[in-house]
């Protein structure tokens, strides 16, 4: 993979440029650069004390890579400013930073949302609250696995089907496919998370909303009059909580089409004296997270199948696996199926679609794993051991693990589906080396959402595969396109807008008139 060129709104960058500008000049008339000879190794900026900053904010997490290239450091020190920041390449590193109790990734969750949200001074404390915290994250963990993660998956993947069933036989020409499929899996993951009355379905503005929210992001994090150098974003976040503050004001989320991880926390929120106002806030954060990464790791995954013939035919067999035909035509209805999706077998029955996923977001996954340190730490690769001193940031760069070709052999930088078929099952989003492989984060920050985004992802790509022919508008395979960098708050690209995004969808023959359904 190609490190892509910048794609960055104009104006955004030259705020976020002004901005930091202001602030490096103001940190290096008051901290002095130093570094313990016990910390790992310093790395040296061609420009001094801004050097890495600026590599950071024109390459984003891409610039790890480029360093590594250069100078093979499997851990290092950037000096940034009067500061610094610890930057692991290695996966031995990585393992003993993930391990390690002191390494924190809690207080960029917090800032996010303080940042990010409207919630407020009142509903920040509370949120902040060891008492309330500890529950709230106690319900994240446990309400997508199980029964409930099922539930979850079934109700996203109905309205996918849904939507599919509503397609014409002939077929319809998608003139951006990557808008198709954000705006698709935005309102299948919403609504499975809000029931019925989704504030998504009720109102599509608030699929722009979002996007526009998501894609301002970094002046939105800078947070200095966002409605002024961020004015979409801003008035997307207001759509989107004023929608949410009459869902929740209505209770809705009492509803029992509901998941178990909306309503306790919902519940908790209420108990903690939050108003539907502030739960509105700190939902957008949640959101976020449900989102931002499903969707453009969901779309790399379609293009790079159907991009691939072969390998289409291949996960045809397999998803047939887990589809039955419930009925047949009554009167009237020649023709017509239904078949229904089991997407409790999908793991099992599909290795191969399972290898894919995994395999498109090593591909695709080109960021980092923060960590503050939040008391002096040692940590070691078995061969080495450096001190992270208290206060500082660490950056795991898995934009590096995962392109190592000591890890994944000589043909790293190709996309093979088959990949990870032969490895052990992985638990918790570990396999292969330890440390290697971790677009879901790892150890005792591992997003909780894993479940529920590959059970989403892979169900959402089984009626595409068994019903559809998705070519490009000539009728040949689907083309990848280039990626852009994604902002520095945001681990996964997206397709580089005005390329060759177009695409036709239609029935496959002996497919035209099935009606799909989720069986659970
Ligand atoms: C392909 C989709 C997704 C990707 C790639 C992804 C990736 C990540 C990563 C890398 C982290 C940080 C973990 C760490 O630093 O060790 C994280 C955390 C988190 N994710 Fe996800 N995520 C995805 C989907 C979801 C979904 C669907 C939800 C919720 C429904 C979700 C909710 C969260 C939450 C709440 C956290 C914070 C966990 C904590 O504070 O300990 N994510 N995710």
């Amino acid at each position: 993979m190609t490190i892509p060129s910048p794609s960055y709104d104009g104006f955004t960058l030259f705020a976020t440029l002004g901005i930091i500008a202001a602030m490096a000049l103001a940190y290096l008339v008051v901290v002095p650069q130093r570094i313990d000879p016990k910390e790992p190794p310093m790395l040296r900026p061609r420009i001094p004390f801004v050097g890495h900053l600026v590599g950071l904010i024109s390459l984003a997490h891409s610039y790890h890579r480029l360093q590594y290239n250069k100078y093979q450091m499997p851990i290092c020190t950037l000096p940034i400013l009067g500061g610094k920041l610890y930057v692991i390449n290695s996966p031995e590193f990585a393992q003993s930073a993930i391990l390690n109790r002191s390494l924190s990734f809690e207080p960029y969750v917090t800032d996010f949302i303080r940042r990010m949200t409207d919630v407020g001074d009142k509903a920040m404390k509370i949120y902040e609250d060891p008492a309330f915290f500890s529950r709230w994250l106690k319900i994240v963990y446990s309400s997508l696995t199980g029964p409930h993660l099922l539930a979850v998956n079934s109700a996203a993947l109905r309205v996918v089907v849904n939507e599919l069933n509503e397609l014409p036989v002939a077929g319809v020409d998608v003139p951006d496919l990557f808008l198709w499929a954000r705006d698709l899996i935005s309102l299948a993951s919403t609504t499975a998370l809000f029931g019925d009355k989704n504030p998504w379905k009720l109102d599509p503005r608030l699929l722009d909303a979002y996007w526009d929210y998501e894609r301002d992001i970094v002046a939105m994090m800078i947070n200095i009059a966002p409605s002024i150098t961020a004015p979409k974003a801003f008035r997307g976040r207001a759509l989107m909580q004023k929608a949410l503050t009459e869902y929740l004001a209505s209770e809705y989320d009492a509803g029992s089409d509901v998941p178990k991880f909306t309503r306790d926390r919902m519940e908790l929120e209420r108990e903690f004296g939050m108003t539907p106002s502030e739960m509105a806030g700190l939902e957008v954060a949640v959101i976020h997270g449900a989102i931002s990464n499903t969707i453009p790791t969901a779309y790399w995954m379609l293009v790079y199948v159907f991009s691939n013939p072969d390998l289409v035919a291949k996960l045809r067999a397999e998803a047939e696996t887990v589809v039955t035909e419930t009925s047949r035509a009554g009167p009237g209805e020649e023709g017509r199926r239904e078949v229904s999706i089991d997407i409790s077998r999908l793991e099992q029955n599909c290795p191969l679609l399972f290898s894919t996923l995994r395999e498109t977001q090593r591909f695709i996954s080109n960021a980092v794993l923060n960590r503050k340190i939040m008391a002096d730490t040692t940590i070691s690769d078995g061969k080495n051991s450096y001190l992270l001193k208290q206060g500082f940031d660490l950056q795991i760069s898995h934009g590096v693990t995962h392109n190592l070709e000591s890890v994944w052999g000589s043909n790293v930088r190709g996309f093979d589906s088959e990949r990870f078929l032969d490895v052990a099952k992985p638990e918790d989003g570990l396999a292969v080396q330890p440390g290697a492989y971790t677009p879901f984060g790892a150890g005792k920050h591992i997003c909780p959402g894993r479940f529920f985004a590959s059970g989403e992802i892979m169900g959402f790509m089984v009626p595409l595969l068994l019903g559809f022919e998705l070519t490009d508008q000539k009728g040949g395979a689907i083309t990848v396109p280039d990626a852009t960098i994604p902002w520095i708050t945001t681990p996964i690209a997206k397709p580089v807008a005005g390329s060759n995004l177009g695409a036709r969808l239609h029935r496959r023959v002996g497919w035209e008139n099935v009606v799909w359904n989720i069986s659970q």
